[in-house]
């Protein structure tokens, strides 16, 4: 594609603010390893005080073969002496990700996108098998990943960069997906990860505090989300709010300037209200009233907070034009999402463990509160905090997992370049009566061998994930395969009399 052609796709006010030359454009790329001959190589500024300087890597993408240049406006970089034309822009960030948009050109036609601290990829999983049940050829991409999996599909990041993304939602199109749920990171929206997307609709699940240690404070945490609403769901499109957030009103009067359809849920009066809950042995039942019209449902999915999410993927297929009745039909048959309330199994004496992804205060709170009813015994829970995350998350964890549950057991989640005795200190300091296990996988076997009949487990913040981030190394964990691992020791400790708490690395408690 010409330089050119390319610039003029651009909104007209997103125009790079220089343009010196012209030229074939055969990709695009944000890192100057991926750089092949032709490529722009787009210099982006450092999203973090730690971050890398785009700029520092010019001359590596011009050895590349780097056919053009986008660096930030008023950056010198004469010493690098490009021969290619040099785009500058004040905002590099997003200017690459409209360029990605553009270059790609195709995305699904149904595409909805989901923010909020929690709660995303469970509504990306709904709204996904919901299309599914309705026939459409439908993805969702987020922390899971991109579902149904493909080769070379974006899987570190929640929200992929932008260039991952485009060429992401390019080939979804070229294999005629026809719907997409995609998660909208704080930060993805904050680095204009998703600029250029053309959502039909967007929900806001919830907000709660997390990634502190980015936003710096929830203000600008928020902010970062109402860019979905702001900027990139066109005016007119469908805004799925959750009416029982403190800030609906605040979100529903900028949709209101934006001219967007709102469809409001929760339990406060809204369009989808979930008016009663009531846990059963298999999930749920629910009383709604939708639009006004009284409906009873039942989901075979465990956890309270799941039937909120459940109607925010309503509000999204609805915003891609499916009728209400055909899509309360598909929801009875809707499945869990991996790692999310996953019941694992149950113990010798009769516990029953279940893993979750909370990892943030909110979040363990309601799983907690989502899993009690369950529970005719006591309820324990294994939680950690991640390592170079939001460390105010921490005491705020460790206090609720002590208040909320019968027995908390503080260990190790990610703790990446921190000291995992660190990390527990700072959650213990407000559980005084936890228990702190130096080590994940003992604490899961301790928890699981102190159930006894009636008890339930929750072992929280790791969910789906296949590996434990322990300094620059990933190490093979899944919290499902240690917990049935653990919960076969009890099966044998109960058939042979072995004892397997010596399993486990208990530093105080009982
Ligand atoms: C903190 C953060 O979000 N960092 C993102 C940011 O990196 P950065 O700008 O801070 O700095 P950098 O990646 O070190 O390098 C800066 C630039 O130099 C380039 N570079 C770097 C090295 C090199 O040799 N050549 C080169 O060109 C990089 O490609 C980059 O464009 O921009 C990069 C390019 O887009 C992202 O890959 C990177 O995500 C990192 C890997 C990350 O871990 N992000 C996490 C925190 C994240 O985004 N999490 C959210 C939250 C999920 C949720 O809880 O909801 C997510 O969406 O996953
Ligand atoms: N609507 C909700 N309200 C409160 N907590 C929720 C809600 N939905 C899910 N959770 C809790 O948050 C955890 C994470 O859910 P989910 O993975 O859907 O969120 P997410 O927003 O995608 O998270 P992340 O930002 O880490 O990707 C769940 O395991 C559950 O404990
Ligand atoms: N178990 C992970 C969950 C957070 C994953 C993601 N939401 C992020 O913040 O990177 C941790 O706390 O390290
Ligand atoms: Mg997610």
């Amino acid at each position: 594609m010409r330089l050119d052609d390319l610039l003029s796709q651009l909104p007209e006010n997103y125009r790079p603010i220089e343009n010196h030359g012209n030229g074939d454009i055969t990709g695009l790329s944000l890192d100057s390893r991926k750089i092949k001959p032709g490529y722009l190589f787009a210099a982006l500024p450092p999203s973090t005080d730690s971050g890398l300087d785009g700029c520092d890597f010019i001359s590596q993408a011009l050895k590349a073969g780097a056919g053009a240049l986008l660096v930030p406006a008023g950056k010198d970089i004469s010493d690098c002496e490009p021969q290619v034309p040099v785009i500058t822009s004040p905002n590099p960030r997003q200017v690459i990700a409209l360029m990605a948009a553009a270059f790609s050109a195709q995305q699904p036609e149904n595409l909805v996108a989901i923010t909020g601290t929690n709660g995303k990829t469970s509504v990306a999983t709904f709204t996904r098998q919901i299309w599914e049940k309705l026939g459409h050829k439908a993805a969702s991409l987020g922390t899971l990943g991109l579902y149904p999996p493909q080769p070379n599909a974006p899987a570190a990041l929640t929200t992929p960069d932008s260039i991952e993304l485009f060429t992401c939602l390019k080939g979804l199109s070229e294999q005629d997906f026809t719907h997409l749920a995609l998660e909208a990171s704080s930060h993805g929206l904050d680095q204009y990860r998703l600029d250029g997307l053309k959502p039909k609709a967007a929900a806001f699940t919830n907000l709660s505090q997390d990634h502190l240690d980015y936003h710096k404070d929830m203000e600008s945490y928020l902010q970062a989300k109402l860019r979905l609403f702001e900027n990139l769901l066109p005016e007119g499109g469908t805004a799925v709010l959750n009416a029982d957030m403190l800030e609906f009103d605040q979100i529903r009067s900028i949709c209101e300037k934006r001219k967007h359809k709102i469809i409001s849920y929760g339990h406060n009066i809204s369009d989808l209200q979930v008016v009663e809950q009531r846990p059963t042995t298999d999930g749920q039942e629910l009383k709604l009233s939708l639009f006004g019209k009284t409906t009873h449902l039942k989901l075979t999915l465990t956890g309270s907070f799941q039937a909120g999410n459940i109607m925010a993927s309503v509000g999204l297929a609805l915003g891609c034009g499916a009728s209400l009745p055909a899509i309360v039909d598909t929801l009875p048959k809707l499945s869990g999402v991996p790692g999310r309330a996953e019941k694992v199994g149950t113990s010798a004496k009769g516990g029953t463990v279940y893993v979750d992804f909370a990892h943030t205060p909110d979040a363990v709170e309601a799983i907690i509160n989502a899993l009690r009813p369950h529970t005719r015994k006591k309820l324990s829970i294994v939680v950690g905090c991640g390592g170079d995350r939001d460390p105010g998350k921490r005491p705020l964890m460790g206090g609720i997992a002590d208040k909320l549950a019968d027995r908390a057991y503080i260990t190790d989640d990610n703790p990446r370049s921190e000291d995992p005795a660190s990390i527990r200190a700072q959650a213990m300091s407000a559980a005084p009566n936890a228990i702190e296990v130096n080590d994940r996988r003992k604490a899961i076997f301790k928890a699981v061998s102190d159930l006894n009949d009636g008890d339930l487990l929750i072992i929280a913040g790791k969910g789906h994930e296949s590996g434990q981030i322990i300094g620059d190394k990933v190490l093979p964990f899944d919290d499902r395969d240690v917990a049935r691992e653990a919960i076969a020791a009890t099966l044998q400790e109960e058939n042979s009399g072995t004892d397997i708490k010596n399993e486990t690395g208990v530093t105080n408690g009982t």
